[in-house]
């Protein structure tokens, strides 16, 4: 199977020569194409920062990260922003919609950008909304749908331009426990159908137990990877907890 992402001895400091904080040490991992890939660990552990310097919002101290095979921390400036549009896709846990366009228009921003007729903006839309259960909404305003809705809809906005990578941070956050199983139920179908590649940050086991595999981070370091393989969700959930617990607790919001 093909890499989509890999990192090869990233280290990132923070701060100056009076208090230096290393939250990245030496770590290196690959990502296949059509991977599910959760990243969990205690607070502090490095997880903002490591999803920051893949989404190229921040850079690395040392080492490399390759994308489809390209050299992110070799990039300039101005290349980076068009690399990240065409190759990247994010949902976040605020959702990040546009509150004076529709779902639809939100969805479509990026194809109506880069000037796709209209017909195939509508057809690719429909398809995608239709996929991830919220057709019904397409013609509303975020203020109008329900925080499953909207996270549904910034799913949808996220892989309609086909990404080769999908970065989610905390991406059920804010959503209730039925909203929340939901939507990693419909990012599991774009995982499986679209042979999405995902790598999501998580806090929460429950999320966690619909990756196909989980890095464990401590310290800035792989702690363990934990894979789900012949496992049943609810097994490979157990299994997450015990980790969890293992490190020293951190599961927030066990279901
Ligand atoms: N801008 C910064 N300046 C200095 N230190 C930072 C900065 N950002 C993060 N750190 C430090 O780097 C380490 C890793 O932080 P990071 O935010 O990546 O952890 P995290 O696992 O995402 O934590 P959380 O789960 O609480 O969001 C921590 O020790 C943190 O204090």
């Amino acid at each position: 199977m093909q890499s989509i992402l890999e990192l090869k001895n990233i280290e990132k400091y923070y701060g100056g020569k009076s208090s230096i904080t290393k939250a990245i040490d030496d770590l290196s991992f690959t990502v296949a194409e059509g991977e599910f890939i959760g990243v969990m660990g205690p607070s502090g552990s490095g997880k903002t920062t490591l999803l920051n310097m893949i989404a190229t919002i921040d850079h690395v101290s040392s080492g490399h990260i390759y994308i489809g095979g390209q050299d992110i921390t070799e990039m300039r400036p101005k290349e980076i922003a068009s690399f990240r549009r065409k190759n990247l896709g994010f949902v976040f846990q605020d959702f990040n919609l546009l509150d004076t366009l529709t779902v639809q228009e939100n969805i479509a921003l990026a194809l109506t950008i880069n000037r796709y007729s209209p017909k195939t903006i509508d057809e690719l839309v429909t398809k995608i909304a239709t996929k991830l259960g919220i057709e019904e909404i397409l013609k509303k305003y975020p203020y109008e749908v329900s925080g499953g809705q909207k996270q549904r809809a910034a799913c949808a906005r996220a892989i309609i331009t086909k990404p080769k990578l999908i970065l989610a941070d905390e991406p059920t956050g804010s959503l209730d426990s039925k909203s929340a199983q939901m939507l990693l139920e419909a990012i599991s179908d774009l995982n499986q159908t679209m042979k999405a590649t995902i790598l999501m940050v998580t806090h929460d086991a429950f999320s966690a137990s619909y990756c196909n595999r989980i890095l464990v981070i401590k310290d800035g370091k792989i702690f363990t990877e934990l894979i789900k393989g012949e496992l049943t969700r609810k097994q490979f959930f157990n299994q997450i907890l015990d980790t969890m617990a293992l490190l020293g607790g951190d599961v927030r919001s066990v279901r």
